[in-house]
């Protein structure tokens, strides 16, 4: 799914107006119709809505949605919040329509003085500003936003498009925003509500399609993606009947310390159930045992170091690995950090790169620029910020983040909720599953075996990258659908690769 600015969708909404053609209020009409499906659903027809509706389309969305309601025999406070002298035309028409049809439910409010008392179990609705918000609120409206907020622990709070105040494309940090319960949003996802500093504005999103043209959507291009089933599916390629093992590549995992064993062994199952041809595990002699009996499909070859392994470069067959996965457990001696360097030297090919690898690239940051062309960056944020520093927001950090795989050659995974992976042509990808049952050790760990499997069976890393995430999240999903969040461990995300490849074909 696309991710458009708010220009862009200004631009959505003019060309559909002219192409479909619809007129300007008729495509309002149809998005706050589709609000207003949504509530009635939500909301039986005896609750008490008061919608807080701006001057502009936001508001005007606002003032059809208590039309509507009205319509069906909702009790209904349409709130018209007098912040500009001026209002847009389509607000003026449904206002119109509005005092025609139903003037008792209209209320005025000029200041902060003015706010309603609610009577019990009312709901708000929030149509003050939408994805026109210009600078952020200030005086006795940011006022009004914090009323709102003092509210929601006994009303529930529905924003319409975008909670008011929130700009969709740059940072609202510090600034007034309404924190809504459930966020409406038209046609698609706003950058603003992937990002964590935004976490606790929009609530539940869910996205209504308002019909805006098809063509305007497939054929413009944006720079920021969602992932979805259906791209899933396009980037996706079934096993040849064919095939051997030696087709879906031989990978390399480094990985593993004394006490830190687990997380190989964990990258490793992931690896084997993310369907690798063949898996080598480089381990101190420490994790020989170990791995050997935990993962009887994995073949392991043993550093010199009994405790850490520092020697990985000297692999004989190093070259013929189709690809090499680094880093979890495997801890940040000077003498692993000499081997990195060293294997550096011969090793070309895509590789993934997370956990203590990364952390050695913060220490010898010379190091990122030979890295192999097209290879994958697993950081979290705090290893993000090792690697590349600090930003004074999330939306800074997203342009951090982006320039470096530009300029790196590389792709770069941020983990989190909407893990981010920034490509090297300068796309960005938001993948979009995953839960908080993920926030538990060995998480990130599954995920560096699932990428390598995959950069093993030949998938582009840009491919590898973005199904990887997917797939990762999509397991963690039904691991706590099984199990609850609380309970669920990271294997129990490998327990569910199998389902989760499934659920793509
Ligand atoms: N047909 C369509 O186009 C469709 C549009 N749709 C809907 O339109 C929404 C976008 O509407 P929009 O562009 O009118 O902007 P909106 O968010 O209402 O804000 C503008 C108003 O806010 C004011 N204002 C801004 N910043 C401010 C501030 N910091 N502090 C105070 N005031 C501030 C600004 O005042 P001004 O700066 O002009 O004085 C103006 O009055 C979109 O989110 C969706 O809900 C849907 O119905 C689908 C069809
Ligand atoms: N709240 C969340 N929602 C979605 N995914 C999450 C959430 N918390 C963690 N994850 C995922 O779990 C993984 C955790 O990785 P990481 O922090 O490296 O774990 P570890 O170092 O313990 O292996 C990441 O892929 C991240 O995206
Ligand atoms: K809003």
């Amino acid at each position: 799914m696309k991710i458009f600015t708010a220009a862009q969708i200004r631009e959505a909404d003019a060309f559909t107006i002219r192409e479909e053609p619809v007129s300007s209020t008729g495509l309002m009409e149809r998005a706050a119709g589709k609000c207003a499906a949504w509530l009635e659903v939500q909301f039986a027809p005896t609750t008490p809505v008061y919608i807080f509706c701006g001057k502009g389309n936001n508001g005007g969305d606002g003032l059809v949605i208590a039309r509507l309601l009205l319509q069906k025999g909702y009790p209904v406070r349409a709130c018209i919040l007098q912040h500009s002298a001026k209002a847009s035309a389509d607000h003026t028409f449904h206002l119109q329509l509005l005092q025609q049809q139903y003037p008792a439910c209209l209320y005025e409010i000029g200041a902060q003085g003015d706010f309603p008392v609610l009577p019990a179990g009312a709901v708000i609705i929030d149509a003050i500003f939408g994805t026109g918000l210009n600078k952020p609120v200030e005086g006795w409206m940011a006022g009004i936003i914090h009323q709102i907020n003092d509210q929601r622990a006994i009303h529930p709070v529905v924003a319409i498009d975008i909670p008011s105040g929130l700009l969709a494309d740059s940072s609202s940090l510090h600034t007034p925003v309404i924190q809504a319960h459930h966020t409406l949003s038209f046609e698609c996802y706003k950058l603003a509500f992937l990002l964590p500093e935004n976490a606790g504005f929009t609530g539940h999103v869910h996205i209504l399609p308002i019909g805006l043209h098809p063509d305007y959507i497939t054929q413009t291009p944006t720079r920021y993606h969602l992932t979805d089933r259906e791209m899933i599916r396009t980037i996706y390629h079934p096993r040849d009947p064919f095939a051997h093992k030696g087709t879906y590549g031989h990978a390399l995992l480094i990985a593993g310390s004394y006490g830190k064993m687990g997380a190989a062994v964990l990258s490793a199952k992931a690896c084997l159930r993310a369907g690798v041809g063949l898996l080598s595990c480089h381990v101190p002699q420490c994790g020989y045992d170990i791995m050997q009996i935990s993962e009887p499909c994995a073949m392991c070859v043993t550093d010199e170091g009994s405790t850490h392994s520092a020697h990985f470069h000297t692999l004989p067959d190093g070259a013929t690995y189709k690809t090499i996965g680094i880093g979890p457990g495997l801890g940040t001696q000077t003498a692993t950090a000499r081997s990195l360097e060293r294997l550096l030297e011969h090793y070309q090919r895509p590789m993934v790169i997370d956990a203590d690898a990364l952390n050695l690239l913060s220490v010898y940051p010379y190091l990122l620029s030979r890295l192999p062309q097209g290879s994958i960056l697993t950081p979290h944020p705090k290893e993000f910020e090792r690697l590349f520093g600090t930003a004074a927001n999330d939306f800074d950090r997203l342009t951090l983040l982006s320039q470096q795989a530009v300029h790196l050659h590389l792709y770069i995974l941020l983990k989190g909720r909407y893990t981010a992976i920034a490509c090297p042509d300068g796309s960005l990808y938001f993948n979009s599953t995953g839960n908080p049952g993920m926030a538990t050790g060995g998480s990130g760990d599954v995920l560096t075996g699932i990428l390598t499997a995959l950069l093993a069976q030949d998938y582009t890393p840009k491919a590898a990258v973005i199904l990887g995430a997917w797939l990762h999240g999509y397991a963690g999903d039904l691991a706590a659908e099984q199990l609850s969040q609380e309970a669920m461990t990271a294997t129990d995300i490998i327990t569910h690769l199998g389902a989760a490849f499934r659920h793509v074909i």
